[in-house]
């Protein structure tokens, strides 16, 4: 049988590469902030114009009925984010936003695909470093044409763990981040890290360079091409309370294995975050 999903897998990242040249040349110019939930959720014109760019690009190559779309910039005027069976693809323009706004050099443009529900590859361009990570179900993850996979450490005193602080100051929610890191570096761990973009995060953890990453708060564009990346790289892919990962529960743990996930677990501190399919 003819491949059926290689043509949108090649176009993601040739979309990813254009969207991740627009970003560079916008880095330059004056960077004019807004913001979305609160005073430390950030958005520019770039996020929104490079989202308009890319699911412009693909609904020209594809069309505009067969395909949906969840893009992290349009998702609020549509409401809540749900899943179909149809063939959606999962957008997040310019992830690290924060970072683009300060000039910290991690900044991803993720894009992932889904069909009946199952994602089927994703794709992510860390653009300022212009590393391209990507995988599709079943066949492997790459980094710039390399395969990748991940780190084989099974004792958690030799890990590095990733989490994130997110956007959330809500005094209760910071205090349990806090104490969670706490307890994560007296295990101790090597270290705690964080790049301050979720699909970058779980890039790392895809090629070896940290042992998991777990948080709180992501939404599903942060996290969708980043799941299949870490999966196809050998990693397990989990809900932070070690059950099944449920992609709009906004909440993630993505390890190098079961035994360095499990033991990440036992020290998180769970907070309540609303789903983003709103259920
Ligand atoms: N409320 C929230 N809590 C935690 N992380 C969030 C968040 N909202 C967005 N994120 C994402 O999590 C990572 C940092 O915590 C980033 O990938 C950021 O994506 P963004 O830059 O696209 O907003
Ligand atoms: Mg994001």
């Amino acid at each position: 049988m003819a491949d059926e999903w290689q043509d949108p897998y090649d176009f993601a990242v040739e979309v990813a590469k254009i969207a991740g040249k627009i970003i560079r040349r916008a880095a330059e110019e004056e960077i004019k902030v807004n913001t979305k939930s609160c005073t430390v959720d950030l958005v520019t014109a770039t996020d929104v114009r490079v989202e308009k760019i890319i699911i412009g690009a693909i609904k020209e190559k594809f069309g505009e009925d067969t395909h949906c779309f969840i893009g992290e910039e349009s998702a609020a005027a549509k409401g809540p984010s749900v899943l179909t069976d149809k063939p959606t693809w999962i957008i997040d323009p310019v992830d690290g936003t924060t970072n683009f706004v300060h000039g910290f050099p991690f900044v991803a443009v993720s894009i992932a695909f889904a069909v009946n529900k199952e994602l089927e590859f994703g794709v992510v361009y860390s653009c300022f470093e212009d590393k391209l990570y990507k995988a599709r179900k079943g066949k492997g993850a790459y980094c710039d044409d390399e395969k990748i996979e991940v780190s084989d450490i099974k004792d958690i005193h030799k890990s590095v763990v990733i989490s994130e602080f997110g956007t959330n100051r809500n005094v209760d929610v910071v205090t349990e981040i806090c104490a969670t890191m706490k307890r994560i570096l007296l295990i101790p761990v090597h270290g705690i890290r964080g790049t301050g973009t979720a699909a970058t995060n779980m890039c790392m953890v895809a090629c070896g360079a940290v042992e998991a990453f777990f948080e709180i708060g992501i939404h599903c564009w942060d996290v969708a091409a980043g799941a299949v990346i870490v999966q196809e790289a050998g990693g397990v892919l989990l809900d932070v309370d070690g059950g099944p990962f449920d992609l709009m529960s906004r909440r993630m743990m993505s390890a190098n294995n079961r035994t360095i996930a499990d033991r990440v677990i036992k020290e998180i501190k769970i907070f309540p975050a609303e789903r983003d399919d709103g259920k």
